[in-house]
C-alpha cells in the first residue's frame, strides 16, 4: 500500500536522556503518525537531574540539514526548540523566511525545568527580532513570557496580558503555557491570535516528572498542523497529547522523569 504521511521537522537540540529535545519531538511526531524529520542545533549531555555539557553545531551544518530535508521530501510543518546562539538563530530565520506554505511552531526555549540556561544571553534579542515574526504559534512558558513581555506573571490576567504584549511582537498566535505555575494555575495555558483571546484547561497532573513537556507540546502542535488543524484547534489537541503523556509520566533517574510519550500503547 501506497502511504503518503505528512512531514514535519524540529529543529532543535540532543537530550542524551531521552526526555526533551529532538528525542521527544520525534517520539511525538510518531504518535501522531506523521513523519519526522530533524535538523539538530546542538547536542547536550543531560539527565533528569540536569545539563552537564552543551556542544554547538555550526549554522551551516543546521542550514545544510534543513535544506537536505526541504529540498527531497518536503515539510508541511516545523517546530524550532532549543537554538542556542545568537549565529545558528539569524541562520535559521533567514532560512525560513523563504520558506512558503509552512507553518512554524517557535518554542522560544531559555531555560529548562532544572534551571538550566539553555540559550546564550545575546540570542534572546534575536529571537525576539528574526524568528517571533515569523511564528504561526509561539509557545513561551511563564519565565520565557515573562522575558518576552517585560512583564510580571503570577496570574491569570497577567498571562492574558502578556500574552498580548508578546503577540504584537508579530507571532500569528501566541500560548503561554502554565506548567511553571503552583496550585490552580498549574496547566492552564492562555491563547491569544489576534482576535480570540481564550484559556485551554486540562486536567492538572499530579507528578513532579515533567520534563520534556515544552518540547512535547510544540512538536504535537506541528504535528497537528501538519495533519490539516487550524492553529487554535492544532493546540487544544496538543494540549490534550501532553496530558495523556503526562499521566503516564516515567519514574526514571533520580531527578524529573518525562513524559510519557507512548501511553498509547499501553492504554491498549
Ligand atoms: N502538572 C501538569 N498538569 C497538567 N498539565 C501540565 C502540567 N505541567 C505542565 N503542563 C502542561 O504542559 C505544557 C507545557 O508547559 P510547561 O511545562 O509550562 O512548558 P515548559 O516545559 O516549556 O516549561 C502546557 O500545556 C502545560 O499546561
Ligand atoms: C535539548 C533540550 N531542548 C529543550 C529542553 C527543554 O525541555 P522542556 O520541554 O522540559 O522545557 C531541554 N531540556 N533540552
Amino acid at each position: 500500500m501506497v502511504h503518503n504521511p505528512p512531514v514535519a521537522l524540529t529543529i532543535a537540540g540532543s537530550d542524551s536522556g531521552g526526555g526533551a529535545g529532538i528525542q521527544a519531538d520525534l517520539r511525538t511526531f510518531s504518535f501522531h503518525a506523521v513523519h519526522g524529520t530533524s535538523a539538530l542545533t546542538c547536542i547536550t549531555a543531560q539527565n533528569t537531574q540536569g545539563v552537564s555539557r552543551v556542544d554547538a553545531l555550526a549554522p551551516e551544518s543546521v542550514i545544510a540539514q534543513i535544506e537536505a530535508v526541504v529540498s527531497d521530501i518536503g515539510i508541511q510543518a516545523l517546530k524550532t526548540g532549543m537554538l542556542l546562539n545568537q549565529s545558528i538563530i539569524e541562520a535559521v530565520a533567514g532560512y525560513l523566511q523563504g520558506l512558503e506554505s509552512v507553518d512554524c511552531v517557535i518554542d522560544p526555549v531559555m531555560v529548562s525545568r532544572t534551571g538550566a540556561q539553555l540559550i546564550a544571553d545575546d540570542a534572546i534579542a534575536a529571537l525576539r527580532q528574526h524568528l517571533i515574526p515569523l511564528a504561526t504559534v509561539l509557545t513561551p512558558n511563564r519565565y520565557e513570557a515573562q522575558i518576552l513581555s517585560g512583564q510580571s506573571i503570577s496570574t491569570l490576567d497577567d498571562m492574558k496580558a502578556a500574552a498580548q504584549t508578546i503577540q504584537g511582537l508579530g507571532a500569528n498566535a501566541v500560548m503561554i503555557k502554565g506548567g511553571g505555575f503552583d496550585g490552580e494555575l498549574r496547566g492552564v495555558d492562555v491563547w491569544y491570535d489576534g482576535t480570540t483571546l481564550t484559556q485551554l484547561t486540562t486536567r492538572c497532573i499530579d507528578t513532579t516528572d515533567t520534563h520534556g513537556t515544552g518540547c512535547t507540546l510544540s512538536a504535537a502542535i506541528a504535528a497537528n498542523l501538519s495533519l490539516g488543524h487550524s492553529p487554535l484547534d492544532a493546540a487544544k489537541h496538543a494540549k490534550d497529547y501532553v496530558t495523556k503523556a503526562l499521566s503516564y509520566s516515567l519514574r526514571i533517574g533520580n531527578g524529573q522523569g518525562p513524559v510519557g510519550h507512548f501511553y498509547p500503547l499501553l492504554e491498549k
